[in-house]
């Protein structure tokens, strides 16, 4: 199925919507939609990066991220679509429910 990238203005009212109800926000950074996900311990993180590797896998969308010990740094974009669409909001969603 085609994805299409979202407009500025689409992008900024579904980042509306995602941070809603978070604490610490999703970003723009480097035209991609960009989180830091701090965590208790390392454990933690490893156990957030696990469950969120085999939903990426099922749904074969891929985040860009870091680990340094209790710190994930997450970048969403979708290279078919050249840029953020619904497919990495939908996966930061499903993210931040992983990391709560
Ligand atoms: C060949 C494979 O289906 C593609 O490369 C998939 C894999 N994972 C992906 N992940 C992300 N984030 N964007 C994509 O466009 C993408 N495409």
């Amino acid at each position: 199925m085609r994805v299409e990238k979202l407009s500025e203005l689409g992008i900024s009212n579904a980042l509306k919507a995602l941070n809603n109800e978070t604490v610490s926000p999703w970003t723009i950074e480097d035209n991609k939609l960009t989180k830091l996900f701090q965590f208790k311990d390392f454990q933690h993180a490893f156990g957030f990066m696990t469950m969120s590797a085999l939903y990426v896998e099922k749904k074969n969308h891929h985040p860009e991220w870091s680990n340094l010990y209790n710190k994930v740094k997450v970048q969403l974009t979708t290279h078919e679509a050249g840029g953020v669409s619904e497919k990495d909001f939908d996966l930061a969603k499903r993210m931040d429910r992983f990391a709560g």
